[in-house]
């Protein structure tokens, strides 16, 4: 894999990365979004094959042991993983693969991928993320608690990743994503 061509994108729950991520999509077709294995069910609206494929446990535990998963890792009672199958047909479309994922699976991705650019996104404040969270109205408050805690961890670990990059104001945040990136202009549409 040529070197820049794997962006890793981490951050707490709710911060924005989905929001982001999309926005980039839209507007940068050289990207290339990598979709995930899930044993979370989906949310109201959320599409098989687009926002995540949704598994069994059992199956989850097949592809780990078929050495079918980049990475992997559990998060708030649910495990989340990376398909090769992804990261391989990103790579033949000559595009720009992203992973959204969490810091633990970012963590095996400087491992097993040293030349892939790691960026966090934070918040601008612990309040406004917690606002954030509870106001997409998608998850229980179980679901909400147990990200919060893990927020506070992600967010210590921030300083691992190659650049920060604070979701205040979803334009500013884009644009400062888009020149770290070399992405250039927003085309506006
Ligand atoms: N390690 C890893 N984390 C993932 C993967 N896919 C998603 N995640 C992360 O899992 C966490 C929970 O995702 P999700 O349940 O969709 O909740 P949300 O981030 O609150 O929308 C987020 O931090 C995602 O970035 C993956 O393939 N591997
Ligand atoms: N810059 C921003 N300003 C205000 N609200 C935002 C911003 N970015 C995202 N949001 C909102 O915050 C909530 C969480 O965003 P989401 O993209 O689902 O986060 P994540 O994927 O990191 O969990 C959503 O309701 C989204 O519309």
């Amino acid at each position: 894999m040529k070197s820049g061509k794997l962006i890793v994108l981490t951050g707490p729950s709710g911060v924005g990365k989905g929001t982001l991520v999309r926005s980039l999509l839209n507007r940068h077709p050289e990207l290339y979004l990598s979709v995930s294995v899930t044993t979370r069910s989906p949310r109201e609206g959320e599409i098989e094959g687009q926002h995540y494929y949704f598994v069994s446990r059992s199956r989850f535990e097949q592809m780990v042991e078929a050495g079918e998963l980049a990475e992997w890792a559990e998060f708030a009672g649910n495990f989340y993983g990376t398909p090769y199958f992804g990261l391989k047909q990103g790579i033949r479309e000559g595009k720009w693969v992203i992973l959204e994922i969490e810091l633990e699976g970012a963590r095996q991705i400087r491992n097993n991928f040293p030349q892939a650019l790691r960026i966090f996104i934070l918040p601008p404040s612990w309040e406004e993320l917690e606002r954030r969270l509870r106001s997409r109205g998608q998850d229980s408050e179980i679901a909400i608690a147990r990200r919060l805690l893990r927020a506070k961890e992600e967010i210590e670990a921030a300083g691992e990743f190659d650049f920060q990059v604070v979701n205040d104001d979803l334009e500013v945040a884009l644009k400062k994503l888009e020149s770290k990136l070399n992405l250039g202009e927003l085309s506006g549409n």
